[in-house]
C-alpha cells in the first residue's frame, strides 16, 4: 500500500509585521494511484505543504506517512519521490540523457541499464532522438518533458508536481497535461499536484482539495465539488458568477426585491445563505416566454433589462438587472443577436442546477 497520509501537519511563519502564516492540516490521505490536486490562490500554502511532503521543509508538528511507514525523518532523496517544478531545473552542463539518468546513477545503477531506461523514458515523453542535446538546445515545453522523464525514470512511489506547466503557453500546457495524465495512469502513480489553475485541477485530478489560508476547506471529486461547493468563496473561486446572499423560505429565495423560485428546497424556512445561479444554467427565453412558451414553468422566468453586453470568443456575456439584483449569463453568439443596453430580456433556469449554501 503506497497511499500518502499526512497527520497533524502544522507549520508557521511568524513575521514581526503581524503578517504571519499558519499551515494546519489535521489529516489528508492521497490514495494509491490517485492524482490529488491541491487548488488554491497564491499564498494559501500549497508549496509549503508540498515541501513538507518532499522533506524540503520540517513541519513544527505532524507526520508524513507512505503506506504504514513514517517518512518524516527520511531525507528527501531517500523518500522515493519524483518531483517536477514550475521551472525544469535541469543540469545545464549535462546532456538530456544524462539529466534523465542522473537519479539512477545516484542509486548506483549500472551505466548500461540507466542509459537504456533513460532512452525508453525519453521515448515515453515523446523525446526520442533528443538525448544528445543540452537543455539550452530545447524549448521550454521540451525541457519540462525532460524533467517529467527524470522524475519518472526512478519509478517513484509518489510524484510531486508544483505548478509544472504554468510557464508554458496554453496549447503546450494542454498537450503536457494529456501526456502527464496518460503516464500517471499507466504507471498508477500516487500524485500530489499543487496548482492555482482551476481548469488544470479539474482536467487532471481524481480528487481536489481547495485550500485557503493554510487550511483545506473542502475535498471532493471534481464534479461533486463543482456541483456542491460548501462555501460562497469556493463557488466563486470555481467560477460561479452569480453567488447571491439572501433568505430561502418555503421554496422561494429573496434578496431585496429580487425573487427566485427554488422548487425542491422547501425544507428551508427563513434560512439565510447564498444561492449559486451559474451563468451557464441561465438561458434566454426565445420570444416572450409568457405567450409562446407556456410549457416553461412561469415561476422559472426572470424578467430584467440589459445593463452590460460584451462579445468575447464566440459568446455574449450579458449582465441583466432583475429588480434589485444584477445577474450574469453567457450564451453562444449564434443563438441570438447581441442584446442591446436597456433591452428587456426574459430568462429561465433549470431549478435542479441551483445550489443553496446555508449560513450557519
Ligand atoms: N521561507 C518562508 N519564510 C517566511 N514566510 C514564508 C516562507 N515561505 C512561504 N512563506 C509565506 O507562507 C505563505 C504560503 O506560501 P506558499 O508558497 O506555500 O503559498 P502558495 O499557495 O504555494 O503560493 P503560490 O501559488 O504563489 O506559489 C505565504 O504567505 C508566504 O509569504
Amino acid at each position: 500500500m503506497n497511499h500518502l497520509y499526512l497527520k497533524g501537519i502544522e507549520k508557521g511563519y511568524y513575521h514581526s509585521d503581524s503578517d504571519s502564516f499558519e499551515l494546519n492540516i489535521p489529516q489528508l490521505t492521497i490514495q494509491e494511484g490517485e492524482l490529488f490536486a491541491l487548488l488554491g490562490p497564491s499564498g494559501c500554502g500549497k508549496t509549503t505543504l508540498l515541501k513538507v511532503v518532499a522533506g524540503l521543509l520540517e513541519p513544527d508538528r505532524g507526520e508524513v506517512l507512505l503506506g504504514d511507514q513514517t517518512i518524516s525523518k527520511i531525507p528527501t532523496e531517500k523518500r522515493g519521490l519524483g518531483m517536477v517544478f514550475q521551472q525544469a531545473l535541469l543540469f545545464p552542463h549535462m546532456t538530456v540523457e544524462a539529466n534523465v539518468a542522473f537519479g539512477l546513477k545516484m542509486k548506483g545503477i549500472s551505466k548500461g541499464v540507466r542509459l537504456e531506461k533513460a532512452k525508453s523514458m525519453l521515448k515515453a515523453v515523446g523525446l526520442s532522438g533528443f538525448g544528445d542535446r543540452f537543455p539550452a538546445e530545447l524549448s521550454g515545453g521540451q525541457q519540462q518533458r525532460v524533467s517529467l522523464a527524470r522524475a519518472l525514470v526512478t519509478c517513484p512511489q509518489v510524484l510531486l508536481l508544483d505548478e509544472p506547466f504554468s510557464s508554458l503557453d496554453p496549447e503546450l500546457r494542454e498537450e503536457m497535461r494529456d501526456l502527464l495524465k496518460g503516464l500517471q495512469q499507466d504507471y498508477k502513480l500516487t500524485t500530489l499536484l499543487v496548482t492555482h489553475d482551476v481548469n488544470e485541477a479539474f482536467v487532471l485530478a481524481d480528487k481536489i482539495g481547495i485550500m485557503k489560508q493554510g487550511r483545506i476547506m473542502q475535498i471532493d471529486q471534481p464534479q461533486i465539488l463543482y456541483e456542491n461547493p460548501n462555501s460562497p468563496e469556493i463557488a466563486l473561486f470555481l467560477g460561479a458568477r452569480n453567488v447571491i446572499y439572501g433568505q430561502l423560505s418555503q421554496g422561494v429565495f429573496r434578496t431585496g426585491s429580487f425573487k427566485l423560485a427554488v422548487p425542491g428546497k422547501e425544507e428551508f424556512y427563513q434560512q439565510s445563505g447564498w444561492i449559486v445561479l451559474r451563468s451557464e444554467n441561465l438561458k434566454l427565453c426565445p420570444v416572450p416566454a409568457s405567450t409562446e412558451f407556456s410549457q416553461i414553468n412561469r415561476d422559472l422566468i426572470l424578467r430584467g433589462s440589459v445593463v452590460k453586453s460584451v462579445f468575447s470568443q464566440g459568446s455574449y456575456h450579458v449582465t441583466v438587472q432583475i429588480e434589485s439584483q444584477s445577474v450574469n449569463l453567457s450564451f453562444p453568439a449564434d443563438q441570438s443577436s447581441k442584446p442591446g443596453l436597456g433591452e428587456a430580456l426574459e430568462l429561465t433556469y433549470d431549478p435542479q442546477s441551483l445550489v443553496f449554501i446555508p449560513e450557519y
